[in-house]
């Protein structure tokens, strides 16, 4: 059948849900609040939601399934939400926690373009979770620092580099000359090392100017997009993946999301927006805050968004990248949880290392090889002075606890 099936949860007494559920496979397709008296037989067999499935969980709250038929919406994630969730997300405690699309519906989507393969191959690295750090303290600053930074982090060994979400256009770092000058300085360094590090500048602005903005960004040369998504929505990041003149890697920041994912009554949860949508809707990374960094998660909540990312589909899987609070300490714990098929990132952990962006960068890569040969950091840090001065400063990850 060509529907789509919502799933939400509910909060309510125990013996109402069948009429709850009943009134929004209604309310939300051909009914009211009201009786409509002129309902036709016809319409209410082809348009109306239909209850699929009722589970009471507690005694207050119950998971349903409500399945839409697709004569009701256009095939866009807009019209879609805004049937299955538009008024009913203002309607008391209910929260949207995933919505399965049938095939015929699914395939209009264009899911990653590059995908975790795609971005592999541009790093020529495919034994071992990659490492992306982010420009900071940036703000104020001219591309003379910008590139300084720039350069140090990639002599520290990072695959990638990405802007921080809160640098927009501005006139000391204007988007084009931030991509000239990244392209130069890691080109430089690739002549130096033999290693390629990506930089992702930060696709900002007004909507309408944004397809323009990346055309030219493919112009200059640019590796790859940061896109601050939940404040444009997940639809303008299709277009974008969708633009063959763009073609490039788009990284999903998850910036604004939490404010319609954090509560666990209300919203959306953390695995359709982090997940599965940014995938469907074709980001190639998608940034989430990990479940012991300085912005922690639920642990839960961080492998589901995981699961979306990489389970086996037909779109190519998007790279999952836990971050915030990040240090060299914490490897292990991202490894043991995200296996290889992760990015590791970092700010704070790489620019506060006491020897700078390039020690911050080689005590990441020092721990990941630990990780990989078996090595615990301690012994690992006998042998390597960044790593070990990094422990010194934030520790193994013993004294961040972990969100269960
Ligand atoms: C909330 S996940 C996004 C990660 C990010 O953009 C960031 O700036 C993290 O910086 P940190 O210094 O915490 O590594
Ligand atoms: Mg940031």
């Amino acid at each position: 059948m060509s529907e789509v099936i919502a799933t939400y949860v509910l909060s309510g007494k125990s013996g109402t849900f069948e009429k709850k559920a009943e009134g929004i496979a209604l309310g939300l397709t051909v009914g009211s609040w009201t009786d409509l008296p002129q309902l036709e037989q016809e319409q209410l067999r082809k348009y109306k939601g239909r209850v699929v499935e009722i589970n009471e969980l507690e005694s207050d709250t119950a998971e349903i399934r409500i399945a839409y038929p697709s004569g009701n919406y256009s095939n866009d994630i807009p019209a879609i939400l805004t049937t299955v969730f538009g008024k009913l997300s203002l309607d008391g405690r209910v929260k949207l926690t995933d919505i399965e699309f049938s095939d015929d519906l699914k395939k209009a989507y264009p899911g990653p373009r590059f995908g975790i393969g795609g971005i592999r191959e541009k790093v020529n690295v495919f034994d071992r979770p990659l490492l992306m750090s982010i420009f900071k303290g940036v703000i104020g600053r001219d591309l003379d620092y910008l590139q300084s930074q720039l350069r140090a982090q990639a002599l520290g060994g990072v695959d990638l580099v990405k802007d921080d979400e809160i640098l927009f256009d501005n006139e000391l770092t204007p988007f084009e000359e931030r991509i000239k000058a990244g392209t130069n300085i890691l080109r430089e360094v690739f002549e130096e090392t033999g290693a390629r590090t990506l930089y992702a500048v930060n696709l900002s602005g007004r909507t309408a100017t944004l397809r323009e903005k990346a055309r030219r960004a493919r112009e200059l040369g640019a590796d790859a997009l940061l896109f601050n998504v939940f404040t444009y929505g997940l639809d303008v990041l299709q277009e974008l993946r969708e633009d063959e003149e763009i073609s490039l890697p788009i990284m999903a920041h998850p910036s604004f999301s939490g404010a319609s994912a954090a509560s666990p009554q209300y919203g959306v949860s953390y695995s359709l927006w982090l997940g599965k949508f940014l995938r469907m809707t074709g980001a190639d990374l998608s940034l989430f805050p990990s479940p012991y960094g300085s912005v922690a998660l639920d642990k839960k909540q961080v492998l589901a968004i995981r699961d979306e990312l990489v389970k086996p589909d037909e779109f190519n899987e998007t790279f999952p990248v836990p971050s915030a609070g990040i240090h060299p300490g914490l490897v292990p714990q991202l490894i043991a949880d995200f296996g290889h098929e992760c990015v590791i990132n970092a700010g704070g952990g790489v620019h506060g290392h006491p020897d700078g962006a390039a020690g911050g960068g080689k005590a990441f890569r020092q721990a990941i090889e630990a990780v990989l040969d078996g090595t615990t950091l301690v012994e690992a840090a006998f042998a390597n002075k960044e790593l070990d001065e990094a422990l010194k400063l934030w520790g193994e990850g013993a004294a961040v606890s972990v969100k269960k």
